[in-house]
């Protein structure tokens, strides 16, 4: 580094390629930390997994071992070839690499030699201004293409130092807007190097409370939340991992689009699910009307569903008649009404209070058949002694006839069963309308908007105490089965090998098998001891887990029935929710935050909004924000970080599939383009047709390798969407077909989806606000 005197064009490369090369020449140290590293690491998994006949205690501490070890391996590969991307130089003199992990050097101080982002110290990096340098004179952005520094970036922040590197970046955005206006890929990368200060404020909010972040498209909101819980899972490790945080997002190719960036952060303690995933072993492949998933969503469905509930628990009409003993026994309406009414004063759910229900009708039925067998005829006093009475009732308990009642009156019920039953027949528990609206055969597959009703029934009906001890013992049975095998296994080989060693004498053996030391029983315990699946992978197969976080993402969607089922999930309320309003398209979605949340938290909620739109550029953004603009007068969008130069485009077509297939072949990558864009032969940029679905089969047959369907691959140079698929992605290029048969929140979704190209393609009239932003 040298004080700014004045150089000559060839001192000055000379002196950028020493400063580069020195940075190149630390990287490379850190490189080597994490080679090492890693080869440690797998040397341990390797031991620890060749250290074959080990006591059982032994070899529980080496499964966590392997599975912690391959932990820390999975983030050391994830960050192999962007390992450190900034540096802060100090006032004091100190300074500090920041990296997507820490690491320390291997010496007896264990010197940090890399700060993670999320450690305090690295703060300054995201935060620091000339205004307010937080101790900061420097603070340089490290690009890199693998292992190789390719460029440096440094901001001045101490104005009074002289000091010069020659890789002065005057205006301080160079590495965002070259990440801004880079090709994308189909899935969504990390923000780590550039997050800007408004985002790191929302992404290291305290951990407790729920948090709103509300931002129009292209704001960061999805990108804040990712790295928010990645900061979470740094910063509360030990609750995190164990209770694991859950992200929800609006549908599966959503969740394949931002699937890499936690890991590519070293995080994988997650769980990434749409609503329609919550309740395990439903998998939500149907598709609802708008006016179904309405009805289904609304909160009154809860009531619905308490009524249906109820409406199982039966009154006999007028009686049931039981033969017991060569007579018949008179269930009347009157006794069961007493016997449900003390049986629901419990206030258990449905099928945990059978039991209760049952005995209370075994104890009436024995009264009427003590009263009939034992009162004096005399006196009317009863001559039953005690055990006469428990005679009796064991005797009832062994009559057919009286469990049929039973199951008559209080039938034992499964939430699929209520729910099915319910959309088969709904007639009386919503309007007339409604039930045309939900009305299906009970054959039909799930949808994502019954998800929240069978976990609303599950909660309501609960797990009858009796049939959760049977599938636990089933459990139980399955293990030592299991446990079984393993002993039976390792019992043959050693029949095996003392056939070959002590012809076939097995007692001849001093070596001990599993068998001699312990029984199934005892190694199913230790089995079950030894369930290291992930926390994320557990809180997946158990519907009533509760996890330490949740992340909303496009929360606006979602309906009151779907927030009671989050909120069952979050008994803490920690929770980050982030979504826009004015891109909510599902009638189910609820209008206000106050609104969502009243009923959980009442006003003690978060509120924090984003304001710059890094995606669209602002001659797209102008378009899209027309749209809104016709429809509420007041409507302002995000200010766009960039603008391209280059305008939207609309054309009028009378052959839709014809112009389509000519605007895509133009809209993909110019041959001078691609030559920058592309690797490894294929085009970097990606182009979406958005086009409403009744067109997609006849644009598709125009486009050759063209991805559609419900789940379609984002990473091919095509993508054929419906405006709803679209929500939360991005592409280099939209082309947006017939938006006269949008609505305004999908429309303006669609148009916001672009980084770089956006076209308009229409048959008959455009839309009054488009023509007028397209003119
Ligand atoms: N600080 C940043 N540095 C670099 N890129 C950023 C930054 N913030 C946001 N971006 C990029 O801007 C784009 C939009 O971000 P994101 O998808 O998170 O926005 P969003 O608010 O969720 O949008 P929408 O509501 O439209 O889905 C992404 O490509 C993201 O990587």
């Amino acid at each position: 580094m040298r004080a700014g005197a004045e150089l000559s064009n060839a001192d000055n490369a000379e002196f950028q390629d020493d400063e580069l090369r020195r940075e190149q020449e630390f990287i490379d140290g850190l490189y080597a930390r994490v080679d090492a590293l890693r080869g440690d690491t797998e040397d341990s998994v390797t031991d620890a997994l060749a250290q074959g006949d080990t006591p059982m205690q032994a070899r529980l501490e080496r499964d966590i071992l392997v599975a912690e070890r391959s932990g820390l391996l999975a983030a050391l590969n994830a960050v192999d070839g962007s390992l450190c991307f900034g540096r802060i130089d100090l006032t004091s003199g100190a300074s500090h690499h920041i990296g997507r992990i820490g690491l320390r050097a291997d010496d007896t101080e264990r010197t940090p030699i890399l700060i993670d982002w999320r450690a305090d110290v690295a703060r300054p990096f995201y935060l620091a201004t000339g205004h307010t340098p937080m101790g900061l004179r420097r603070r340089r952005h490290i690009a890199s293409e693998g292992r190789r520094v390719t460029s440096l970036h440094d901001e001045i922040l101490d104005l009074g130092d002289r000091e010069r590197t020659g890789h002065e970046d005057p205006s301080g955005d160079a590495v965002l807007l070259a990440a801004l206006n880079s090709a994308r890929t189909g899935r969504m990368s990390d923000i780590v190097q550039t997050i800007q200060a408004d985002q790191d404020r929302i992404i290291r909010a305290p951990h407790r409370g729920v948090l709103v972040v509300e931002g129009g498209p292209g704001t960061g909101k999805t990108a804040v939340a990712l790295h928010r819980a990645a900061y979470l899972l740094y910063e509360h490790r030990e609750l995190l991992a164990r209770r694991a945080v859950l992200i929800v997002g609006p549908n599966p190719a959503f969740l394949g689009y931002i699937g890499e960036v936690l890991p590519s952060l070293g995080e994988t303690g997650v769980l990434l699910s749409t609503v329609g995933e919550l309740f395990p072993g439903v998998k939500a492949t149907a598709t609802d009307t708008p006016e179904a998933a309405a009805v289904k969503g609304r909160a009154d469905m809860a009531d619905v569903l308490a009524a249906l509930v109820r409406d199982r628990q039966a009154l006999p009409d007028p009686v049931i008649a039981i033969e017991h003993d060569r007579e018949v026994l008179m269930l009347d309406e009157g006794l069961v009404n007493v016997a449900r009414e003390r049986t629901r004063a419990a206030k258990l759910p449905h099928n945990v209070a059978r039991e209760h229900f049952e005995g209370h009708v075994l104890n009436t039925l024995t009264d009427l058949v003590a009263e009939r067998i034992g009162t004096d005829p005399y006196d009317g006093t009863n001559l039953l002694d005690a055990s006469d009475i428990t005679q009796i009732r064991d005797e009832l308990a062994e009559n057919p006839e009286v469990w049929s009642a039973i199951d008559q009156l209080w039938p034992r019920i499964t939430p699929q069963r209520l729910v099915a039953d319910f959309l088969a027949d709904p007639e009386g528990y919503v309007s007339d309308e409604d039930a045309a609206a939900i009305r299906r055969p009970v054959t039909r597959a799930w949808t994502t908007a019954d998800v929240p009703l069978l976990d609303e029934a599950a909660e309501l009906l609960g797990e009858d105490g009796r049939s959760a001890r049977a599938a636990a013992e089933r459990q139980r049975a399955e293990q030592v089965l299991y446990a079984q095998g393993v002993l039976d296994v390792s019992y043959a080989s050693r029949t095996y090998e003392f056939e070959d060693k002590e012809d076939g004498d097995p007692d001849a053996s001093e070596v001990l098998s599993a068998h001699d030391i312990i029984d199934a029983e005892r190694f199913a315990e230790r089995h079950e001891e030894a369930d290291h699946r992930s926390a994320a992978d557990r809180a997946a197969a158990d519907r009533t887990w509760a996890f330490g976080h949740i992340i909303v993402d496009e929360a606006q969607e979602l309906s009151p029935m779907a927030w009671r089922l989050l909120m069952r999930r979050c008994p803490t309320r920690s929770m980050t929710l982030v979504g826009d309003p004015a891109q909510t398209a599902e009638a189910a979605g609820v209008g206000s935050w106050e609104r969502i949340l009243a009923p959980y938290v009442e006003d003690r909620w978060e509120h924090t909004r984003l304001g710059v739109n890094y995606r669209t550029p602002a001659e797209i953004m102008d378009v899209a924000a027309s749209v809104v603009r016709a429809v509420n007068p007041g409507f302002r969008p995000p200010s766009s970080v960039r603008s391209t130069g280059v305008r939207p485009w609309a054309r009028a077509t009378d052959d839709l599939p014809a112009a389509v297939a000519e605007a895509v072949k133009e809209m993909t990558p110019s041959p001078k383009l691609s030559t920058s864009l592309e690797q490894g032969g294929a085009p970097m940029g990606r182009l979406a047709v958005i086009a409403p679905r009744a067109l997609h089969r006849s644009l598709a047959a125009r486009l050759d390798g063209v991805t559609a369907g419900a789940e379609p691959d984002l990473t091919r140079s095509v993508v054929l969407l419906d405006a709803r698929q679209s929500k939360g992605l991005e592409f280099d290029s939209v082309l947006v077909v017939e938006p006269g048969r949008c609505g305004t929140s999908d429309l303006y979704v669609a148009l916001s989806r672009a980084t770089q190209r956006l076209g308009v393609l229409y048959t008959g009239d455009l839309p009054k606000p488009l023509a007028d932003a397209l003119a």
